[in-house]
């Protein structure tokens, strides 16, 4: 099944940020996001992991089928990171955490608390979650923050896998992660017109 956004329009506290944005992401296909601090990235990564609504257009295949890694890991800092990863596997129907553990070189800490990894260690975990979500579309939202260059390149194998077997990515990221089949999409063209109302009432 394909994720089909239609004429999206996406907003951020009220304002427009970006509209007129169209894209089809099938199986075994990444679509990279491209766009300077500021462009809309998250926000359209937001509208299509169903954290927020569109403003105007359609999107459509994303029902239940997503799984999405932001900026925050939200690991639970009091739980191991085998318990974590636990968790993450019961509440989406998942059984077996090894496969996730052993991608993202994480035997060696099953047992640290969550909340006593360095950045890069958190990061690293946040991102073994997507594969016990057992979710074909990945929603990935600069997902190689605090990584190292070996963990990038293990997050790289992990995508390609993922890609292969069907599943398919939307990331925004500012580095390349070598993902040489990944078309781009650059945002800036797509960001909203100024609308005067909306900015005089962001100086009352
Ligand atoms: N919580 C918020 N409330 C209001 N406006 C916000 C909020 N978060 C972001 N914005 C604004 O929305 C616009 C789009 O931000 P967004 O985070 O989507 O950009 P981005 O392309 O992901 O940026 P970056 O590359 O810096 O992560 C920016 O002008 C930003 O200042």
């Amino acid at each position: 099944m394909d994720v089909i956004a239609q004429d999206l329009a996406v907003a951020r506290g009220g304002v427009p940020v970006l509209e007129g944005l169209s894209f089809v992401l099938g199986p075994g296909q990444a679509l990279v996001l491209r766009g300077p601090n500021g462009s809309g990235k998250t926000t359209l990564l937001r509208t299509v992991a169903g954290l927020q609504p569109p403003l105007a257009g359609s999107l459509s295949g994303t029902e239940d089928r997503i799984a999405y890694a932001a900026h925050a890991d939200g690991l639970k800092s009091m739980l191991s990171v085998a318990e974590n990863l636990r968790f993450w596997a019961q509440v989406f129907g998942a059984s077996d955490i090894k496969p996730a553990l052993a991608a993202f070189d994480l035997d060696p800490l099953q047992d640290r608390l969550a909340g006593s990894l360095s950045a890069g260690q958190k990061r690293r975990l946040g991102l073994a979650r997507l594969m016990v979500t057992a979710r074909p579309v990945w929603v990935l939202d600069e997902p190689t923050v605090s990584l190292d260059a070996a963990s990038v390149a293990l997050f790289a194998g992990v995508v390609r896998r993922h890609l292969a077997s069907g599943g398919c990515a939307l990331i925004a990221t500012h580095i390349d992660l070598g993902l040489t089949e990944a078309r781009i999409l650059d945002v800036t063209p797509y960001r909203a017109a100024p609308r005067a109302a909306l900015q005089d009432e962001a100086f009352l």
